[in-house]
């Protein structure tokens, strides 16, 4: 069996006297695409802050490919894991392209002499970051918006930029958090298909999203987290099918949730 790319190994969060985490085990494969659903409070957040060394797990590992991440946000961008916020988290006074760029000087390798004297190497760095970015800013569907300061951009497109930042990086792994909320439709499905594109080109997803029909659609496999613990894991046909999820789901309505179900078996046929 080969390594899984990211691994997270009886992860449990505790805040004061609240556990938010207890023990949750979680496999991202090479290539796959794995959702992380859950109602409001189940820790969902919190399990990615601890993925990315935001937040010292009380207990349990996370591993990148077999290694053990560093508990530092910067150190675990530069191995290879970027994520996307609830809560867009933009430079708003920067414009898009910049955004961008400011994910891909992760990468660069400019030496001090050559970006204290922007002698020729700086230069032909900045102009690799600058035409990468591009890149990703037509790969996310932003093009010919490099100048527009990022908080002008309409909400759905902001949410674009925060992905093609966090791919500037070069992850090997990326996460996202709620990449569809406050969509229309049309974006949502725009979203999904980028996701799919993502993958094709050889990053590994986890997506946190409330959205089980857009989940159901998008992932390999679904893990549901309810109050900090792994409820049930495995595939959407696995996952939909279990009444446990359907019973204590999102806390919302049992009837609700199977009509979700059922347009999301619909969508899939
Ligand atoms: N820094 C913190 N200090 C104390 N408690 C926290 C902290 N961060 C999260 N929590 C608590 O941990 C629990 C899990 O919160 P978390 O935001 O991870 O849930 P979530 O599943 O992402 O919810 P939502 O779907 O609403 O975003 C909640 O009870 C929350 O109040």
């Amino acid at each position: 069996m080969s390594t899984p790319v990211l691994e997270a190994r009886d992860v449990s969060m505790v805040f004061g006297g609240l556990k938010a985490l207890k023990g949750v085990t979680l496999t991202l494969d090479e290539g796959k695409i794995v959702g992380l659903i859950g109602p409001n409070g189940a820790g969902k957040t919190t399990f990615f802050n601890c993925l990315t060394g935001l937040y010292t797990p009380t207990t349990g590992q996370v591993l990148l490919k077999g290694n053990v991440l560093p508990g530092d946000p910067a150190q675990v961008t530069d191995a290879g894991v970027a994520r996307t916020f609830q809560n867009i988290r933009l430079f708003p006074s920067m414009t898009v392209l910049e955004n961008v760029m400011v994910g891909r000087h992760v990468r660069m390798k400019q030496g001090p002499l050559a970006s204290l004297f922007h002698g020729p190497a700086y230069h032909r760095g900045e102009k690799a970051a600058r035409d990468r970015s591009r890149e990703l800013l037509a790969f996310v569907g932003l093009n010919n918006l490099d100048d527009e300061l990022s908080r002008n951009l309409p909400y759905g497109d902001q949410r674009r930029l925060e992905i093609a930042r966090a791919l500037a990086t070069d992850p090997a792994v990326l996460l996202l958090d709620e990449p569809t909320a406050g969509m229309n439709p049309q974006e949502t499905e725009a979203t999904q298909q980028l996701i799919f594109r993502i993958r094709e080109t050889g990053v590994s997803v986890v997506v946190i999203e409330h959205d089980i029909k857009f989940i159901f659609g998008l992932c390999d496999s679904v893990s549901v987290l309810v109050q900090g613990e792994l409820l049930v894991e495995g595939s959407p046909e696995v996952v939909r099918a279990d009444p446990r999820v359907v019973e204590a789901y999102l806390g919302k309505p049992p009837e609700e949730v199977e009509h979700e179900i059922e347009a999301a078996k619909g969508e899939q046929a």
